[in-house]
């Protein structure tokens, strides 16, 4: 009875190791198939504005896709097994066609297509002028009637007195003029004003083994940007090879705006990433990009808009004298807007107390009677205007041209 007793202890001691070891391995293979506790996705970097971290040459990047539109960037890949491909399908690649780069119109003749847009505007003055002129007896109130014209279209109180004198002496030493004579004289006068014997070429060609280098300064809206990109294509339409310097980091859109005007004629735009970065870096690299290309000319655009006028000044000087570290600035290029009228020769003042202005780009002269402004803005820097913005087209950019401008008013 007792070996019985022994053999049944014997057997329950060994059918409870076997439950315990059994239970103990259907917990481990158990647990095999619980999914394992992911850790979280590392948070994405948090997009920080760091004020002038812009590292020259490093962050900077000349976009060399000569007029190709940016392609969005590619969607991550998933693998996935290879499907088995019909060779003859695979074999007819899509032709993907290339994109176009556009044509710009060449600079001769834009005066002559752009004319009809300033005598629209413009000839009021001519109009004004030659039916106060042809009123009859040359007598004070007729004079006082073309003085009030001149100055409403913008021409200022030396040029009205001095164009209005010369009127005066030509009446005295000739007698009173038939209608054809004093459109001619009119036209003598107002073309003196406008000062053809001024220098209006642009520094558009390598100097020595070096591009040229334009820097375009002005006020926020003035259309400085649309300015850079549309001379880009007056450059490229005289077979320039042009690098574009987007030195407006102040305001994110305009390296973007510049860039696509770029693009459009397949001229690369150096820039930031970062919105706020060091824009005299920028225009470093510009000039560096523009050396190592042996490109003809480097140009710059530049913000327009600070939180002060000083900042702005203080910034604009600073890119002068970062960029005079590498190369010589042979243009500085000052955009006025011609519909702002004395107050865009209050700018243009201070602009000129900062940086040397060599040349000034008139725009919207399309859409103001203002055109004496050109006269105005010579006269009080001293410099010429050297193009003129007549529309929003990408080729409503000329040359300058005097004569052209003084015919367009008396129409
Ligand atoms: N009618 C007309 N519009 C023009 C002319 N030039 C520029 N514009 C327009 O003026 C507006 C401002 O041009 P932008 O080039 O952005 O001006 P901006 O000075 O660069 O301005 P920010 O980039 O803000 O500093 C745009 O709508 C242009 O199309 C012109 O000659 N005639």
């Amino acid at each position: 009875m007792d070996a019985l007793w022994e053999i049944l202890v014997i057997i329950t001691v060994v059918v409870l190791a076997g439950l315990g070891l059994l239970v103990g391995y259907l917990r481990r293979s158990g647990t095999k198939g619980a999914p394992p506790v992911t850790p979280p996705p590392p948070a994405r970097e948090a997009k920080t504005r760091e004020a002038n971290t812009y590292t020259p040459s490093s962050t900077a990047r000349i976009d060399t896709s000569r007029g190709a539109p940016q392609a969005p960037a590619p969607a991550p890949v998933q693998p996935v097994a290879p499907e088995p491909v019909d060779v003859a399908e695979a074999s007819v690649e899509e032709e993907v066609p290339a994109p176009a780069i556009e044509r710009p119109e060449s600079a001769r003749g834009r005066m002559t297509r752009l004319r009809s847009r300033l005598a629209s505007s413009n000839n009021n003055l001519g109009k004004g002028l030659l039916s106060a002129l042809s009123s009859g007896k040359l007598d004070d109130a007729v004079w006082e009637e073309v003085e009030d014209t001149l100055l409403g279209a913008d021409l200022g109180v030396d040029a009205t007195t001095e164009i209005v004198d010369g009127l005066k002496r030509r009446v005295q030493v000739e007698g009173a003029p038939d209608a054809e004579t004093l459109e001619s004289w009119l036209h003598a006068e107002l073309l003196a004003q406008v000062r053809p014997d001024m220098d209006r070429r642009i520094a558009g060609s390598r100097v020595g083994d070096r591009p040229a280098v334009i820097m375009v300064v002005g006020v926020n809206g003035t259309g400085k940007t649309t300015t850079v990109g549309k001379l880009a294509r007056v450059l490229v339409a005289e077979d320039k090879d042009v690098v574009l310097g987007a030195a407006d980091t102040f305001r994110a859109a305009a390296a973007d705006q510049l860039e696509t005007w770029g693009a459009r004629v397949g001229v690369p735009t150096v820039r930031s990433e970062k919105e706020g970065a060091d824009p005299a870096a920028v225009a470093f690299d510009a000039v560096k990009a523009g050396q190592e290309g042996e490109v003809d000319v480097v140009m710059i655009d530049t913000a327009g808009r600070l939180h002060n006028k000083v900042g702005l000044m203080d910034e604009l000087a600073k890119v002068k004298r970062v960029i005079e570290r590498q190369s010589p600035i042979d243009e500085c290029l000052l955009v006025l807007d011609a519909t702002t009228g004395q107050n865009g020769m209050r700018q243009a003042e201070v602009f000129a107390g900062a940086v040397d202005i060599t040349g000034v780009v008139l725009t919207k002269l399309d859409g103001t009677a203002k055109g004496g402004i050109v006269v105005l803005v010579q006269r009080e820097l001293g410099v010429p205007v050297k193009l003129v913005g007549l529309g929003e087209g990408a080729d409503d950019l000329a040359p300058f041209d005097p004569v052209a401008f003084v015919d367009a008013v008396l129409d």
